[in-house]
């Protein structure tokens, strides 16, 4: 098999894995089941609102922005639960960044909401 042909399996490979981490995520993660309800609640708000090109794509980018770093933390989580099933401090700390980072995102996606949909309330 050729060089070429063992890259596109192996990109398509890490496709499927990355796939079946996020259904993984959809299934068992109740953060993740809350904002994917969200999210399609804003995707509706969206084609009622009519809202406009640039502010489906700020909208978008802000439900990727929380999911995603939402998946960071709960991978963030496992490994930390991994490594050390018991009470440190350390891990308290680390945990609590990485839930601070999903709450920065969340901010931010309320902002970026509110900037949205403000004009089309008031
Ligand atoms: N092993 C530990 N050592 C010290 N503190 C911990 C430990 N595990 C959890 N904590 C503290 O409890 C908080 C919640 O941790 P937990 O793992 O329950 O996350 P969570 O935010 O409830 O996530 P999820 O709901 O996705 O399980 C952490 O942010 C941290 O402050």
């Amino acid at each position: 098999m050729s060089k070429f042909s063992t890259f596109i399996i192996g990109r398509f490979r890490g496709c499927g894995y990355a796939i079946k981490g996020a259904l993984i995520l959809i299934k068992t993660e109740p953060s993740i089941q809350v904002q994917a309800v969200i999210a399609i609640v804003m995707t509706a708000l969206g084609f009622y609102k009519n809202i406009t090109g640039v502010e489906w794509i700020l909208q978008t980018f802000a439900i990727g922005l929380v999911m995603s770093i939402e998946g960071v933390n709960t991978a963030i989580e496992a490994i930390a639960d991994f490594i050390h099933p018991d009470f440190h401090n350390k891990i308290g700390f680390i945990k609590d960044i990485a839930a601070g980072a999903v709450f920065i995102a969340a901010i931010t996606a309320v902002i970026i909401g509110c900037v949205i949909y403000f004009p089309y309330l008031f």
